[in-house]
């Protein structure tokens, strides 16, 4: 990579308008080009420039509720996007077989309640109604079984206490971290291209300057940073700040600026994936409102509904199969509906960037890290790295604090976001076969061994998960601690002491309403289908 003189100067200047570079146009180039327009306007200079020549991953298809924040952001309302990018409702993610074959049980988009002081989890395992843990626990457990949208055909929302708001221009825009606590009751299932076009057009048409071309080289000045990228059609680009979305080549940041990329792949061993795109007719085969991830020999196989098809893909670690043989293994899972349609090989790069954001780049998407979307996390590092982008946009060259704290939060998550997947293959009763029972021997991370000695005695709860901020609430880890069955966890000794009657109370009121809901709500075909005819 070469040297350039820029000016430091000039780029410390704070009265010119700062240029932003972003090279690639993935989910997270888009994502972040349309954000940072939404956050700042015209205050700043946007370019996107992305390769016509080099494909994106554009497997992303299951979210996190909180997405709607961005959505929110950029003001735009679900009838306007959804039907663009084919998109439909999650309620959870559905896990089948990792307990043992015909198992299944669900992570939820809904809070666990609690009695008495104490989580209804620990109540269930002191007094357990049914044997399904889930669905005594939480209402959207039930509507995922029978199929149900979360709105009623007028699109109201269920009432599962949360508040939809009016909005307007005016309105103040939430972010994901100050919204931690309430629990949205859905999240979604789309396109990830489809998305990435949708975002291209409403960046393109509030400013953001758009040039398909190849980067060619990095330019460094004589301080290490970045002055700018050349392409081949294009000549230079100069910025202020360049964000890498360049996928798992990490161009600028991992290449250009040599910063290390620590792998994961001694704790998670899948690093590679097999996708097919299935046709799907909406009027005759029904939707799931949630993404299922079915365990196979080497990993498992996720099921994403759209309206137009159904996603599905195979992850799973080289060290137990062969491409060959995992693409054998999707197929005869999905049967003949797969017969005539290409696979998609993917390889991943599990783990992150020591530093996501050095000197003045920051990678954003696959550049900056990522972990198997079994808990579908890429989509939600991007939202949440664009947040913090935002929060600790830089005034020039010298706010190494703010980078600093950048890098911080991004790690967090990322460590976080590790422990809570790792914890679903120690967590996992099946043990089958070599893989499933060397994911009950292969190291874990120190600090999660240690919680789960502790939730052993006594379930999650926010004193004893991943001390920060990484998306995930306490009652996440329950889920997957009571659904999946290999660690035998206790009731608190004090529920032998206390009254039961108002836990079995919960329990069946959470029965009721389920019932009631399900009895009430349209299915999320028909729910799509009336959406498609423009009623709601
Ligand atoms: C198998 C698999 C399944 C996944 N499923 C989910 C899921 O369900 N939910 C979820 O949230 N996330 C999921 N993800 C993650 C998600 O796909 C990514 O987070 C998302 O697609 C972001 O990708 P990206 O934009 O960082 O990179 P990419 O999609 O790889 O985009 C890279 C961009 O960089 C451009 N580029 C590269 N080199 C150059 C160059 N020299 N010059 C110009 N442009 C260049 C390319 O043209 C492209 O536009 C999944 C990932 C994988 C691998
Ligand atoms: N930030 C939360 C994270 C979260 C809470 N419950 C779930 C359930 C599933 Cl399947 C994934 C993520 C979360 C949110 O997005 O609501």
């Amino acid at each position: 990579m070469s040297a350039s003189g820029t000016d430091n100067r000039q780029a410390n200047d704070p009265g010119r308008k700062k240029r932003v570079v972003i090279v690639g146009g993935g989910t997270a180039g888009w994502m972040t080009a349309s954000y940072l327009v939404a956050a700042f306007g015209d205050r700043i200079d946007v370019t996107v420039v992305e390769s016509a020549r080099i494909g994106t991953v554009g497997v992303g298809e299951a979210t996190f509720s909180d997405i709607r924040h961005f959505f929110e952001f950029l003001q735009l309302a679900e009838s306007d996007w959804m039907p663009a990018c084919n998109a439909t409702y999650k309620l959870a993610v559905r896990f089948e077989d990792w307990r043992e074959p015909g198992h299944h049980f669900y992570h939820p988009f809904e809070q666990l309640g609690s009695v008495d002081g104490f989580p209804l989890s620990d109540w269930w395992l002191r007094s357990p109604t049914t044997s399904r843990f889930d669905k005594d626990c939480f209402v959207l457990a039930s509507l995922c079984d029978a199929g149900r949208s979360p709105r009623y055909l007028d699109g109201k929302l269920i009432d599962q206490g949360f508040a939809e708001q009016e909005r307007d221009e005016t309105s103040a825009r939430s972010t994901i971290v100050e919204y931690q606590g309430t629990q949205f009751p859905y999240a979604y299932h789309f396109e990830a291209a489809l998305l990435a076009k949708y975002l291209t057009k409403y960046s393109t048409q509030r400013g953001v300057r758009h040039i398909s071309d190849d980067v060619t080289d990095v330019a460094l000045d004589e301080d290490g940073f970045i002055s700018h990228v050349r392409t081949a059609g294009h000549g230079r680009l100069d910025g202020d700040l360049f964000v890498d979305c360049t996928g798992f080549r990490a161009l600028l940041l991992n290449k250009a600026l040599g910063e290390p990329f620590e792998s994961y792949q001694d704790t998670l061993p899948n690093d590679r994936a097999v996708a097919l795109q299935v046709p799907l007719d909406m009027d005759r085969e029904p939707m799931r409102p949630c993404t299922t991830a079915t365990a196979r020999e080497a990993g498992w196989i996720w099921t994403i509904p759209l309206v137009s098809r159904i996603g599905s893909g195979y992850v799973y670690a080289s060290d137990y199969t062969t491409p060959e043989e995992a693409e054998r293994t999707l197929r005869a899972f999905i049967g003949p509906a797969a017969a005539d349609v290409e696979a998609n090989h993917i390889k991943m790069r599990i783990g992150r960037s020591r530093r996501s954001w050095v000197k003045n780049c920051v990678a954003v998407g696959l550049s900056s890290g990522f972990v198997e979307p079994l808990e579908s996390t890429g989509i939600f590092f991007i939202h949440h790295a664009i947040e913090q982008i935002v929060k600790y946009f830089p005034s020039g060259r010298d706010d190494h604090h703010l980078r600093n704290l950048y890098n911080e939060s991004i790690e967090h998550v990322m460590d976080g976001v590790r422990e809570f997947l790792v914890l679903h293959y120690v967590g996992a009763k099946r043990a089958d076969n070599q893989y499933w029972k060397d994911t009950k021997t292969r190291r874990i991370p120190d600090s999660l061994a240690e919680r789960i000695e502790i939730w052993k005695h006594k379930v999650p709860d926010a004193q004893t998960v991943f001390p920060y901020y990484h998306g995930l609430p306490p009652y996440s880890y329950n889920c997957i601690l009571l659904g999946a069955g290999g660690i035998e966890v206790r009731h608190s000794p004090a529920l032998d002491l206390a009254d039961d009657r108002a836990a079995l109370a919960e329990f069946e009121r959470i029965r009721l309403k389920a019932e009631k809901l399900v009895q009430e709500l349209p299915t999320q075909n028909q729910y799509f289908a009336n959406m498609r005819a423009g009623a709601v």
